[in-house]
């Protein structure tokens, strides 16, 4: 389903995710700089489908993982993706979306739900599990995350609305299997999530 051509990195010159900002400050008497970038905060949604006991997730194409992927030397301008295919982009992820409109987080997270999963839930729905800080070096932007049970009686019938991603469901073994790679292609909070699932939700 994912095809990836005419590559090409540059610098960004139009900033509109992402702020570069330097902080210039003293601390401990001590004058220091730090570069960052401000982002958007955001909400990550663990989803668990009781009625066949699978967690869902999105897989979807992420540039910052693919260029990461590739040699620092190769990095510039066109790149080769004979060489460098898609598939070291490729993360599974929560469903999660920026916080970009002035609604509560329940709300966002249930249309995020609707349109990258294809269920529909209300508010009342979500469970709170933690707010956290993401990536504290460069970004330590604010999530929230929350834990979300649906059924499949809760599922659409319409066409997904998001069309570069594609949802995936795991049975908790599967679930199990893929947080045990060595090398495993996606986000801590994922990761947590799920331990958090295994400790809180299912003690079977
Ligand atoms: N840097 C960028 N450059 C260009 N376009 C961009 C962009 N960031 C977002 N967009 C555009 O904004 C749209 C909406 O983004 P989403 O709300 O779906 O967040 P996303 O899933 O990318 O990240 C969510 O999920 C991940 C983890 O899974 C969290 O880290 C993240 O904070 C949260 O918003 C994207 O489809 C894209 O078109």
């Amino acid at each position: 389903m994912y095809k990836l051509s005419n590559v090409i990195v540059k610098p960004l010159q139009n900033f509109k995710y992402v702020k570069p900002v330097v902080m210039e400050y003293v601390l401990n008497g001590k004058r220091k700089t730090w570069n960052m970038l401000a982002v958007h905060k955001a909400v990550c949604i663990l989803l668990y489908n009781s009625t066949r006991e699978v967690m869902i997730f999105v897989k979807q194409f992420r540039p910052a993982v693919y260029i990461n992927k590739i040699p620092e030397g190769d990095r510039v301008g066109v790149i080769d993706t004979e060489k460098y295919p898609i598939n070291l982009g490729i993360t599974i992820e929560l469903c999660a979306g920026i916080v970009d409109k002035n609604v509560s987080l329940q709300q966002l997270a249930v249309e995020e739900i609707e349109e990258e999963c294809n269920y529909k839930v209300s508010p009342n729905k979500l469970e709170k599990i933690i707010t956290y800080r993401s990536e504290v070096t460069k970004l330590g932007s604010v999530q929230h995350l929350f834990y979300c049970e649906v059924t499949d009686e809760m599922k659409l019938n319409s066409a997904p609305q998001e069309e570069d991603l594609e949802v995936v469901e795991m049975s908790l073994s599967e679930v199990k299997e893929f947080i045990s790679q060595r090398d495993c292609c996606t986000t801590p909070i994922l990761l947590f999530s799920v331990i958090w699932f295994f400790n809180n939700k299912y003690k079977k």
